[in-house]
């Protein structure tokens, strides 16, 4: 099955009415509705309820509905893993994840919910890595269930694990991004960055989108529509990398017709791995909207 591209995941408080009706009119590739710290615990109740009903009655049209629930070390965690399973979630975002057995746990009561329902393995899950120790577990947290599809980092508490503050540079996240772009990798699974809070100044904002994808990550999470135009334009490629793979492809195709091995295009050899990255490339131009999926297919 193709993997769905997760560029944008918007965050939005589970408890705010209005956010939950309009998120995916800002067209992220998928919003996150916190029942975690953006909720205060007098409101933990009242926003399950109320996500519980967003999930069941509004469209939300091609973007993913994923839900960050509280961990199941609090009295809320079970309760938010039941509601929104039984409501139709497609992701569940399990917070400050350390250890593999804390993917486990989670499984272990989407299952049972699923078989109530008999729709067993519909739910994904993926974990944030908020601490030293979530790094060092990345590896194992990436595979400890089928149903993983993602890892991310959660930068404000893992700085605070870390006792140190987020700096414009970034510095103090390098161990921790590297770390989870591998263990995602080598689970064949998708990685995120964490959320910049900072809405006034969007060229660091840009800044440090780049050097993310850079790094290798999937997407990011946004908490404002306002971010969502600067990742998708940074995971956009120029015209010149979508001419570039639109030859790379039809070389590629044209090849395997003739039943050739290696090929060259524009005087440069092609081979595997510069295919897979010409067919990222033109995926990325179907998403947004510069090619259409005939465009590819012609080829
Ligand atoms: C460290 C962490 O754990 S981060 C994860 C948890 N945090 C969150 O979920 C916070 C998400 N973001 C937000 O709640 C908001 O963006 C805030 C509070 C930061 C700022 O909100 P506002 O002051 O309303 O921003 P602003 O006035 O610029 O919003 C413009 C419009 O975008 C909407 N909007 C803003 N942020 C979001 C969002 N995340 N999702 C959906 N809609 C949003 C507002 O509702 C407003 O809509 P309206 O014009 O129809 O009223
Ligand atoms: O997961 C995120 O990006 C937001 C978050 O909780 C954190 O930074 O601690
Ligand atoms: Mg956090």
């Amino acid at each position: 099955m193709k993997e769905r591209l997760r560029r944008t995941m918007m965050f939005l408080p589970g408890n705010n009415p209005g956010m939950l009706t309009d998120a995916h009119i800002y067209k992220p590739d998928s919003i996150m509705i916190d029942l975690e710290d953006a909720v205060s615990i007098n409101q933990k109740d009242a926003a399950r309820m109320l996500v519980y009903h967003a999930l069941k009655t509004i469209d939300y049209g091609n973007v993913e509905r994923v839900v960050r629930i509280n961990g199941l070390d609090t009295p809320y965690g079970e309760e938010d893993i039941r509601a929104v399973v039984s409501a139709g979630v497609d992701v569940v975002r399990l917070p400050k994840t350390d250890t593999a057995q804390d993917i486990i746990d989670v499984d272990k009561i989407i299952t049972e919910v699923e078989e109530e329902l008999g729709c067993v393995g519909r739910t994904l899950m993926m974990a944030a890595i908020e601490s030293a120790t979530g790094v060092l577990n990345a590896v194992e947290i990436a595979q400890a269930s089928p149903r993983m599809m993602g890892i991310a980092l959660g930068a404000e508490d893992y700085v605070t694990n870390l006792k140190t503050t987020r700096s414009s540079h970034g510095w103090e996240l390098f161990a921790a991004r590297s770390q989870i772009v591998l263990a995602a990798r080598n689970a064949g699974i998708a990685c995120f960055d964490t959320v910049n809070s900072n809405l006034n100044d969007m060229e660091q904002f840009e800044r440090e989108v780049q050097f993310i994808k850079d790094l290798g990550f999937d997407g990011k999470s946004v908490i404002h529509p306002n971010q969502i135009s600067v990742v998708n334009k940074i995971y956009t490629p120029t015209e010149k990398e979508i001419n570039s793979a639109i030859k790379i492809i039809a070389g590629a195709k044209e090849a395997e017709r003739k039943g050739s091995g290696v090929i060259s295009v524009d005087g440069k050899m092609v081979d595997g791995p510069i295919i897979v990255r010409a067919e990222r490339t033109l995926e990325l131009a179907v998403a947004s909207g510069i090619l259409s999926e005939e465009d590819i297919h012609e080829l």
